[in-house]
């Protein structure tokens, strides 16, 4: 019995055993007793887990997925989430503890499961995971770059992160369109930021919603005093930018009294 590939489910399984290996050895394993995976399918990454230092949880939406499990791994039976990652709460299931988040992650959701676990720093001190590669790429970019964006900063103001290696797409069955990428996030020591994190968010998100703009003119609707936008990163278009200076640029805004 194995599990038929869904496609609206992202369902790309890895059929090469050393890569799911490699990627089970991605995470450092420190400051942290549980590890949760996203989207475990048939567990060709959960078994490597399985064997490490700490407990393994496993988050899958697809009840087919959940019944493979169950039967193949009696192991893993009571740490099944049987849902959807982005829809639960997961501070509360962990008791507050810190937890690790790893996958080889559904790519229609990728986007969204980099944001849930920014909002979930406070108890993930290590993420890492396969992606689409850009994705993966666009989360490790430093600015100047074409891909640089809010991704890039956000998760660097929180995470060192770092990019491991590419992954071709004939080694899942059924084979994706485009190649992989397999990155790490490794929470910073001073992960808590000088400056008002919400207004951090709000900030990067504005600036790049019109990337092409200068900041004077992308950050209009943020109703800024003309004396600070004399000052001259604002004449900086926002991939101009790197996450200290938008972290000292949310400092400057807090104070012009937003
Ligand atoms: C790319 S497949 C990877 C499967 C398996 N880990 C592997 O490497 O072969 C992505 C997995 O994520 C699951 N998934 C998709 N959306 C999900 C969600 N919102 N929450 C939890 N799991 C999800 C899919 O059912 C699928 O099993």
């Amino acid at each position: 019995m194995s599990v038929k590939a869904k496609k609206h489910l992202g369902q790309h399984f890895l059929t090469d055993e050393s890569i799911a290996q490699q990627i089970a050895d991605s995470l450092i394993g420190t400051n942290y007793n549980k590890v949760l995976e996203i989207g475990p399918g048939m567990g060709v990454l959960t078994k490597y887990l399985l064997e490490k230092p700490y407990e393994t949880f496993v988050a899958e939406i697809d009840k087919e997925s959940v019944e493979y499990l169950q039967v193949h791994y009696l192991k893993l039976a009571k740490n099944i989430f049987s849902l959807d990652f982005l829809k639960h709460d997961w501070q509360t299931a962990f008791n507050q503890e810190q937890f690790a988040i790893i996958g080889n992650f559904p790519y229609n959701i990728s986007t969204q499961i980099v944001f849930k676990t920014l909002e979930l720093r406070d108890f993930v001190p290590e993420f890492s995971g396969m992606f689409q590669k850009e994705v993966a790429e666009r989360i490790c970019s430093k600015k100047g770059s074409k891909v640089y964006g809010i991704l890039s900063v956000l998760a660097q103001a929180f995470y060192d992160v770092e990019y491991l290696f590419t992954v071709p797409p004939t080694v899942f069955n059924p084979p994706p369109k485009v190649d992989s990428g397999v990155m790490r996030m490794i929470r910073k020591e001073n992960y808590k930021l000088e400056c008002d994190e919400k207004l951090l968010f709000t900030v990067v998100k504005t600036a790049f919603q019109q990337r092409r703009k200068t900041l004077r003119n992308s950050l209009k609707s943020l109703n800024l005093s003309d004396k600070l936008q004399e000052d001259t990163i604002f004449a900086l278009r926002p991939e101009q930018l790197s996450v200290e200076e938008f972290i000292s640029l949310t400092k400057k805004i807090a104070a012009d009294g937003v």
